[in-house]
């Protein structure tokens, strides 16, 4: 890639629809700054459950057309978000979705679960080389719920950064290349559990309940003391770019205002402040940064909107924003 924007953030997820959950208003945020957003999706989602009963066919015990249908719903929610560059890591269909932990579809020779790590990374580290990024953001070592597929997204990234800037690997995938900063996605507990008081007080109050139950606070992906919190960048006037996105993905989402819900029903907070951890590079200052460039001396986002904050197209007034 030529002329390359000045800021470039590159997100390694592992099925379409985490991008959208875990990072939106953050993907959006940049965007809309005129970074360059990276997206890298490691499977195409297609052992996913599916919601619309109309699309049932689509599932991997029937049609086994989850997945392609899933890539135009990931395209949709980049469009949501003005996200431009999205990428199937080592192309679409390279690795198969593994489903959940402990499935038989774990066993699949070419699922992502099984991946050689150091292969599935060289592919990540040609998009590194020509990207450049200087931040990256991931998953934790769990995977944020410990789904397999998001352990081996989490796990191909870290070694990708590693080898990237490898001066002796692999120069044929481009020249080495240092990522600044590494971030995996999180969630402070006291941000979790007052999303969680909201719907109880709405429940309390009579509103209807959106959906039929309620996810208990540690199925939130990622949650974590406060104080490991380093990073909170001013997302919330994305929320609504961030929950359109989400509602893109409508064979795994269902959202309703303040709240969402996969495919098993249960309630989750719609985060509209997005928050990560800093584990690889040099903060931007004392206290929580709210921006994951910061103090990398790059120029400022390409505009500055009425509030002074970022604008662009996804801001605005979140219908809901927790
Ligand atoms: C958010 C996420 O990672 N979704 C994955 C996950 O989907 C869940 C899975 O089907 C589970 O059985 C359901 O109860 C839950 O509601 C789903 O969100 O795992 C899928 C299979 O690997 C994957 O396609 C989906 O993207
Ligand atoms: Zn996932």
């Amino acid at each position: 890639m030529t002329d390359l924007p000045g800021r470039r953030l590159l997100l390694v997820h592992a099925h379409p629809d985490d991008e959208s959950i875990n990072n939106g208003a953050t993907m959006a945020k940049y965007a809309a700054e005129g970074a360059l957003v990276t997206l890298v999706t490691c499977t195409l989602g297609e052992e996913g459950e599916v919601i619309p009963p109309g699309l049932a066919h689509l599932a991997a015990d029937r049609d086994d057309a989850l997945g392609g249908h899933r890539v135009g719903e990931l395209a949709a929610a980049m469009k949501e978000l003005g996200v431009t560059d999205h990428r199937f890591l080592g192309g679409a269909g390279r690795y198969r979705d593994s489903g959940m932990m402990g499935a038989p579809q774990n066993e699949r020779p070419h699922c992502f679960w099984r991946a050689d790590v150091d292969e599935a990374a060289a592919y990540l580290v040609e998009v590194i080389r020509e990207v450049r990024p200087q931040v990256l953001v991931t998953y934790d070592p769990h995977g944020g719920y410990g789904h397999p597929d998001h352990v081996q997204a989490h796990r191909v990234a870290m070694r990708a950064v590693e080898l990237a800037a490898e001066k002796a690997f692999r120069r044929d995938l481009g020249e080495p290349h240092e990522i600044a900063k590494v971030y995996w996605n999180c969630v402070p507990r006291s941000v979790a559990e007052e999303g969680f008081a909201r719907l109880r007080e709405a429940a309390a109050a009579g509103a209807a309940v959106p959906f039929p139950g309620v996810a208990a606070l540690d199925d939130v992906p990622g949650v974590v003391p406060d104080e490991e919190v380093t990073a909170a960048p001013r997302t919330a006037p994305y929320v609504a770019a961030k929950a359109a996105a989400m509602r893109a993905h409508a064979t795994q989402v269902v959202v309703d205002g303040h709240f969402f819900a996969l495919s098993n029903e249960l309630s989750q907070p719609l985060f509209a402040d997005e928050f990560y951890r800093l584990v690889r590079g040099r903060a931007g200052g004392p206290g929580r940064e709210d921006d994951l460039f910061a103090g990398l001396g790059l120029p400022g986002p390409d505009f500055t909107g009425p509030d002074g904050g970022a604008g662009g197209a996804g801001a605005g007034a979140g219908e809901g924003a927790c």
